[in-house]
């Protein structure tokens, strides 16, 4: 179910318009519906398959109402999994590699303020990986639709950092993250956009469409 708020159709340049929205539904949330959204969505995230599977995942920070999957943190460590976060790639416009996150790793704020591992901790090879070599991305996104199409912040960071599953060989599942309140009727596919596995809310499982030989 689209949420009921939800645009009921979107001409391209209503994008920007649209993102301001959707950033705003889930800055709005309250502290305590954003826990109870966290539990929900980590709970379900558990019973994933892609999920259960996974031995290398990149997590992210969760900031500006982005749902936290941080609860997973313990149980993936539990289960002998390596956890990455997203770092601004130095040298690199607008694309993301990912440093191993366990305790101890030093933190510092990029310049969006979101907190990740320092440059100089992620610049040592043992401690960081391209995309490529993960297994399992979560996805923070700004908006999904029912097809699991995604918008993101507008910067480009993970299309540009995943455009090699286009291309032949590895391809870790994408598995996007969302409060329910983030759902848009329909959004606009961009030739650049990667299609993600997954799409998982605090409320429900959302997989696109198979794709048909003709299509
Ligand atoms: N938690 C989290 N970490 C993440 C991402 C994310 O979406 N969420 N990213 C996913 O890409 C990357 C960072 N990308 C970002 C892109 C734009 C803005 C942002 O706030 N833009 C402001 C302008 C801020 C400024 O220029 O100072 C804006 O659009 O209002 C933040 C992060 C890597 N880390
Ligand atoms: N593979 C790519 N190579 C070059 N430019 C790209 C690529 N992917 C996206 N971009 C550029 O990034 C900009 C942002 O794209 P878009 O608005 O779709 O971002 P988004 O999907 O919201 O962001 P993100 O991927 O960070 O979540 C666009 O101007 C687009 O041209």
């Amino acid at each position: 179910m689209p949420h009921p708020d939800a645009p009921e159709s979107l001409p391209l340049p209503a994008k920007n318009t649209l993102r301001r929205e959707l950033r705003r539904r889930r800055r709005a949330l309250t502290a305590r519906e954003q826990r109870a959204a966290s539990t929900a969505l980590c709970r379900r995230l558990k019973t994933l398959p892609e999920l259960l599977r996974a031995r290398r995942v990149s997590l992210y920070l969760p900031a500006g109402g982005e749902i936290d999957p941080l609860p997973l943190l313990p149980w993936l460590y539990r289960r002998g999994v390596s956890v990455y976060l997203p770092v601004l790639r130095p040298l690199s416009a607008n694309s993301l590699w990912f440093v191993a996150y366990r305790p101890g790793t030093p933190m510092v704020k990029n310049r969006f303020g979101i907190r990740e591992p320092a440059v100089a901790f992620g610049a040592r090879r043992a401690n960081r990986l391209p995309a490529w070599a993960l297994d399992t991305l979560i996805v923070p996104l700004v908006g999904f639709d029912e097809h699991a199409n995604r918008m993101g912040m507008g910067g480009g960071f993970y299309d540009r950092t995943l455009a090699f599953m286009r291309r032949r060989g590895p391809k870790p599942t994408l598995i996007g993250v969302a409060h329910a309140c983030q759902q848009a009727s329909e959004l606009p596919v961009e030739p650049w956009d990667i299609p993600l596995t997954t799409i998982a809310t605090d409320t429900a499982v959302v997989r696109p469409r198979k794709r048909q030989a003709a299509d």
